[in-house]
């Protein structure tokens, strides 16, 4: 600005002494509106138009794709040491924004909250849940706001989550019994295994009427295979969503493979659906009432089709079982690995529930230790590290940094959570940090506090929050109160593996292997 002024003085004075009054005119004109421009441009730079968020430099045409790793919620987190906790990146020709802190992830999921409420395009949502008709998927508008209320109503709300309570209680006896035949024969249990199996029944009981795992002659098999297919491909990265034009190639198989489980879940949930309507829809599981509901179209405004009912059920298993499964698995292996921390919540539960009987939900409220570590497991193993992308509708600003429209954001909920600035020893598994002056007792994971967000935060959180913090908790509590945990031969508790291994969920890389020890009076074990 200086420079400019400089010349234009210098101009007029020297112009003047040389009798050029209209050359001077010219001159000084020339020089004062190039000045305005200047400043203007700078306003623009600094003030009215935000620049970009900073971020790597990317490959042609691939973007940052290829930097990502094989864990992208680690590589992200260290990038954020370089790049702050808001920074850009591109995958083939999409924008995204990745978020890193409490602060900026409360400014897209609260204050931007609207205008994050969309979910980027992807081939899953296309091939597998009928072309976005789910909910997870659902545009952000009046379907998905019937489909939530739907489900809210009929599955999650006080009043549904006390009707399949029994349900939830045998699922979790059953699964008591098999790890005491476990401890009977001396086998030792694959964990991840058998919580996959206990959560899946216990929401396949609740929406379909039907344990889907375990019972032949009702095409279980069939779902178990599919389910375990469709966590498969999910997980899966498909390159061809973010280079839209290598659409038609399929390059690496994975559309064909979605289309394969699209359909075999398609004739699976049709069946179920006539099934449901040859006995007149009269149970109490959520199909029934949907089938129920379906007729009375001015309820639903037209809304609740075959279609959107069979894409709800499919959204209800891939969210809702893995998830809590896997963050059950991750606190056994924190206990085994923390004794002491294990034998301080046995304690708690057996001056609750005793030693006669299996801890119930009804012991919950009663159990302030056990709710500590299970805070603790989700701030430590969020179930999905970089939560499910959202994307902007409108171009905004956010934190100094404009936002294009349809940019993909990833909330990266592992990193939020293990943020040194926010917690001390964030590495550390330390549960008593949420017990009255542990420092942290106020945080709790329902999407008020961002620093601990497992389940998301916003109108776009985790629609099964209810039900998944319940299961959680009820079958964390079975497992440390029915049973002491040793590892196999020779396996220290010191030295058990903790990788991670990424995928649609926060998996471990080598699998729970554990003997059960039961603790309890037999009779506990075999009233299933
Ligand atoms: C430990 C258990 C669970 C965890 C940690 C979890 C976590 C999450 C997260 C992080 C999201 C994305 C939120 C966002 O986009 O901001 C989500 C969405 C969702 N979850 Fe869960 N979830 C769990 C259990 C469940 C269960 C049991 C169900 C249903 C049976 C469920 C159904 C859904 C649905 C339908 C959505 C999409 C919501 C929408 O787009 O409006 N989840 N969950």
């Amino acid at each position: 600005m200086n420079r400019f002024f400089i010349l234009y003085l210098y101009c007029k004075k020297f112009g003047r002494e040389a009798g050029m009054a209209p050359l001077l005119v010219f001159l000084s004109t020339l020089f004062f509106s190039s000045f305005l421009c200047y400043i203007s441009f700078k306003r623009s730079i600094n003030g009215r138009s935000p620049p970009r968020p900073p971020g790597p430099k990317g490959w042609p045409i691939l973007g940052n794709l290829l930097q990502l790793g094989a864990k992208p919620h680690q590589t992200l987190c260290a990038l954020s040491r370089v790049y702050g906790p808001l920074f850009s990146l591109r995958f083939g020709s999409v924008n995204v924004i990745a978020v890193t802190s409490a602060d900026v992830a409360a400014q897209f999921l609260r204050t931007h909250d609207a205008n994050f409420s969309n979910r980027p395009p992807n081939s899953g949502a296309e091939h597998v849940v009928y072309n976005y008709q789910d909910l997870v998927f659902a545009p952000y508008g009046p379907r998905w706001r019937m489909l939530r209320k739907l489900c809210a109503l009929h599955l999650f709300s006080a009043k549904a989550l006390d009707d399949f309570r029994p349900v939830r209680a045998g699922e979790v006896a059953i699964l008591a019994n098999t790890l005491y035949s476990h401890a009977q024969s001396r086998r030792e249990a694959n964990l991840g295994e058998l919580l996959t199996i206990c959560t899946t029944n216990a929401l396949s009981k609740a929406v379909l009427g039907l344990r889907v795992f375990g019972e032949a002659g009702n095409g279980a098999s069939d779902f178990k295979e599919l389910v375990i297919e469709q966590m498969r491909l999910a997980g899966m990265f498909n390159i061809c969503d973010f280079l839209p034009w290598l659409r038609p190639f399929d390059l690496q198989g994975v559309v064909g493979k979605m289309k394969n489980v699209h359909r075999r879940f398609d004739t699976f949930l049709g069946k179920a659906i006539e099934e449901h309507r040859r006995a007149d829809a009269k149970g109490d599981n959520l199909l029934s009432v949907l089938i129920r509901l379906m007729e009375d179209t001015e309820s639903h405004g037209g809304e609740l089709t075959n279609t959107s009912i069979k894409a709800l059920l499919l959204d209800l298993f891939i969210a809702g079982t893995d998830t809590a499964s896997s963050t059950v698995e991750w606190a056994l292996a924190e206990l085994i690995g923390h004794p002491e921390i294990l034998k301080k919540a046995q304690t708690e539960l057996d001056s609750v529930a005793g030693s006669n009987r299996l801890v119930s939900e009804e012991d919950l409220p009663n159990l302030p230790f056990l709710h500590a570590i299970v805070k603790e497991t989700f701030r430590l193993h969020p179930s999905t590290p970089l939560s499910l992308p959202h994307m902007s509708s409108e171009s905004c600003e956010v934190n100094g940094y404009h936002i294009p429209q349809n940019t993909t954001v990833l909330i990266n909920i592992w990193a939020i959570s293990r943020d040194p600035a926010v917690w001390t020893d964030p590495l550390e598994f330390r549960p008593s940090r949420f017990l009255p002056g542990g420092g942290y007792e106020h945080i709790d994971v329902k999407g008020n506090d961002f620093e601990l967000i497992p389940f998301g935060a916003g109108r776009r959180m985790c629609a099964g929050l209810s039900l998944g913090l319940r299961m959680v908790q009820l079958v964390t509590a079975t497992l440390v109160h029915a049973f002491d945990w040793a590892l196999p031969a020779r396996q220290r508790a010191e030295e058990l593996d903790m990788e991670e291994a990424y995928g649609v969920t926060l998996q471990r890389e080598v699998p729970l292997m554990a003997h059960p020890i039961p603790r309890l009076a037999q009779k506990a074990y075999i009233n299933v």
